[in-house]
């Protein structure tokens, strides 16, 4: 190509437009799914994806870089050392030692704790200003290690938290009425998987709530129903685990759709994994990450709902921030 006659170097102040920089940590089913939603959904200038395993890294990059014909233009670099995130403006870390089948949870926690010790450290200087979304399980706890790792602001690091959960249970109630899942308002809350809390009182389908709008669309939605709902959700995890062996799509875009909020500031609503001490009676001594619905923007967690609770749910709430404030306590952090 060659320049017009008349052509003129882009003035600094034009040719600096703030790129954007997403990093995935992690290049397993869950990380390399995300990365591709974010290509396809073009939400970044550039993409850094770090792993452990030099050979699998270097081809899930390649791979993606293949796919250029198909897709905005998009920088992708890899590597093993973090500092190949420098200057990024989100962090997605999806890294975690795979469960050993029969292990139990707090030994896969204590790996994963190892795993994030050399991570988030690094990532955390490369990118003093950048956005932590922790996605890695147990999420709540890993989220809390990010935070205490990272000397990041509350404000700026998210667990994905019950935004699954809550896609999910939206998707089957949406299934149930026969309408559009993005048409459903339905939130789960707390501790990420088999101890999420459905807040029936939240579901609302064309500004009608719950019991009104599923009683007249002729269904009969009792609390059995709704309490089948809630068992589908968890069930939906494990069929999905007993059958691939893993989950990837359903969190890639779930994952997809928190980074478009947060990078693109639109202030929308998830449930996500937040500091949560100081809400609904949880002490503000016990620094506990667990999901309600936030307030997402640039900036990160904007501000979090204070839901109107029925004391079940509340008491549901508190023992779920006291059985993560007791395996925090563990860590030693
Ligand atoms: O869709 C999943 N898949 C996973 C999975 C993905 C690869 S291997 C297992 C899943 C599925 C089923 C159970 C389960 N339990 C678990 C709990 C703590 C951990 F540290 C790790 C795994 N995890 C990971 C996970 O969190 C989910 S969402 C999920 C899980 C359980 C109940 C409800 C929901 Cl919405």
């Amino acid at each position: 190509f060659r320049p017009v006659a008349d052509d003129s170097p882009l003035t600094p102040s034009t040719a600096h437009r703030r790129l954007t920089k997403i990093s995935v940590i992690g290049a397993g089913n869950v990380g390399m799914a995300i990365a591709q939603t974010i290509l396809t959904q073009n939400l970044a200038d550039e993409i850094a994806l770090v792993d452990a395993l030099p050979d699998k890294l270097r081809g899930e990059a390649l791979d993606l870089q293949h796919a250029a014909a198909f897709l905005p233009r998009v920088r992708i670099v890899s590597g093993t050392d973090p500092a190949v995130t420098k200057n990024s403006d989100l962090v997605i870390v999806t890294a975690g030692a795979r469960q050993i089948p029969g292990e139990t949870r707090l030994n896969l926690l204590q790996r994963n704790v190892a795993l994030y010790r050399k991570i988030v450290p690094p990532v955390a200087e490369h990118s003093p200003d950048a956005l932590l979304l922790v996605v890695s399980n147990p999420v709540d706890v890993l989220t809390y290690v990010a935070w205490k790792l990272s000397g990041f602001p509350a404000s700026r690091v998210i667990g994905s938290g019950t935004n699954l959960d809550s896609s999910r249970f939206r998707f089957l109630v949406a299934e149930h009425l026969d309408v559009n899942a993005q048409d459903v308002q339905a939130y789960m809350v707390g501790e990420h998987g088999d101890s999420s809390v459905a807040i029936w009182s939240s579901i609302s389908v064309g500004g009608m709530p719950a019991f009104k709008s599923l009683r007249d669309s002729h269904h009969s939605f009792d609390e059995a129903a709704l309490e089948g709902i809630r068992r589908a959700v968890v069930g939906g995890a494990y069929e999905v685990i007993g059958l691939k062996g893993y989950t990837s799509w359903a969190i890639g875009y779930s994952v997809a759709s928190l980074t478009t909020s947060l990078l693109r500031d639109q202030r929308r609503v998830h449930p996500v994994s937040v500091l949560a001490s100081g809400f609904h009676g949880i002490s503000d001594g016990h620094e506990v990450f667990l999901s309600l619905p936030a307030r997402l923007g640039r900036g990160g967690i904007l501000g979090v709902a204070e839901m109107d609770l029925t004391e079940a749910e509340v008491v549901q709430l508190r023992r779920s921030a006291k059985t993560l404030w007791e395996n925090c306590q563990l860590l030693g952090l």
